[in-house]
């Protein structure tokens, strides 16, 4: 790789699912206490990237109703920028400028982490095109700072999480497939959050000291329990899926996801849809596709160095 000419990388920023999302209490500073298992779909949004010369952060393609500055993506940049400037890191500081476009197709405010696996792409990829060599851990810290959903994505791998949802235990769930929709309703995190109504009491779960053995379909979605009540779309979406397939709402809503042995049926039902339903078929998988464009990536380099 020659230090002008730059070209344009591509990474995949998958989506996350909430297999369960439970509520075990709240902090002194309103966040919320989780236990969740986080696994990840085969679904993504695209964001391609080339480093540039100088300092400056370019979005070429905007995504409606952000503003640049407010963008994860932006933010997720300049985090990492100001990050290394100011460590004094042993990077080469004439080359901490990008360009990125994004192509998305990750429906937002779904619950499926769509912002925040943007963030986690964007760090982990100017952290391997900067040549900055900070390490997972560094970054996840980072990325945490963001958004409680960032450190799963930058991981990696599908976890039982803990804390805000950044104390992380690998688990294997089986790896099905899934039909996602979304109700036609816009739900802010925060209101959910917030909300007086929220359940913020279930017990911790019990795995008699194996996680592989936990029963996720004894689980729930403490969230789902509030959401339903506020939005009846939600409730009457969840309650057609019911008849078909197990469905839970992932997050804190509004998508609701159906679990299916085959492809095939998951298909099937998505047919079947009530009509003006967004909707998506998709593969729940344990390691975050991200992590093997990372790689190859680090090969490249490697290869171009000569080594
Ligand atoms: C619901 C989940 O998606 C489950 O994975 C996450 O907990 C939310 O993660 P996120 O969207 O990255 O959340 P943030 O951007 O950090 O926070 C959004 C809003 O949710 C609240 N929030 C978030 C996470 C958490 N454990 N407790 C909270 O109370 C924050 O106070 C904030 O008002
Ligand atoms: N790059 C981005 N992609 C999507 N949303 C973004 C981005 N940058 C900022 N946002 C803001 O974040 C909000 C939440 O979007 P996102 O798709 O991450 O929601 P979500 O899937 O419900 O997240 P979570 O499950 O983490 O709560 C959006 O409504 C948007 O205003």
């Amino acid at each position: 790789m020659t230090e002008t000419n730059q070209q344009f990388y591509s990474f995949p920023a998958p989506a996350k699912l909430n297999l369960f999302l439970h509520i075990i209490g709240q902090r002194s500073d309103g966040y919320h206490q989780l236990e969740t298992i986080f696994q990840f779909l085969d679904h993504s949004d695209t964001i391609e990237i080339r480093k540039t010369q100088g300092n400056s952060i370019e979005l070429l393609t905007p995504i409606d109703g952000v503003l640049h500055e407010d963008n994860l993506i932006v933010k997720a940049a300049r985090l990492l920028q100001n990050h290394l400037l100011k460590k004094n890191h042993s990077v080469n500081s004439l080359f901490l400028g990008a360009q990125i476009k994004i192509t998305k197709i990750l429906p937002m405010g779904g619950g499926l982490g769509g912002g925040s696996s943007n963030a986690a792409t964007i760090l982990l990829a100017l952290n391997t095109l900067w040549q900055a060599n900070l390490s997972t851990t560094e970054l996840a810290k980072l990325g945490l700072s963001l958004g409680a959903d960032v450190p799963i994505f930058i991981y990696g791998f599908a976890a039982f999480a803990e804390g805000v949802g950044e104390e992380l235990t690998a688990v294997y769930p089986e790896e099905s497939w899934f039909l996602v929709s979304k109700p036609n309703v816009s739900i802010s995190t925060a209101s959910i959050f917030t909300d007086a109504d929220l359940t913020r009491n279930t017990a911790k779960v019990n795995f008699n000291d194996d996680i592989g053995k936990l029963d996720i379909d004894l689980c729930h979605n403490d969230c789902q329990t509030l959401v339903i009540k506020k939005y009846p779309e939600v409730a009457k979406l969840l309650a057609w899926l019911v008849e078909y397939a197990p469905s839970r709402m992932t997050g804190t809503g509004a998508c609701i996801f159906s679990r299916f042995d085959t492809e095939q049926e998951a298909c099937r039902i998505q047919s079947l849809l009530p009509s003006g339903i967004i909707s998506f078929v998709a593969k729940g998988v344990n390691t975050s596709p991200l992590r093997s464009a990372i790689k190859n990536l680090i090969t490249l380099q490697a290869e171009n160095a000569g080594y």
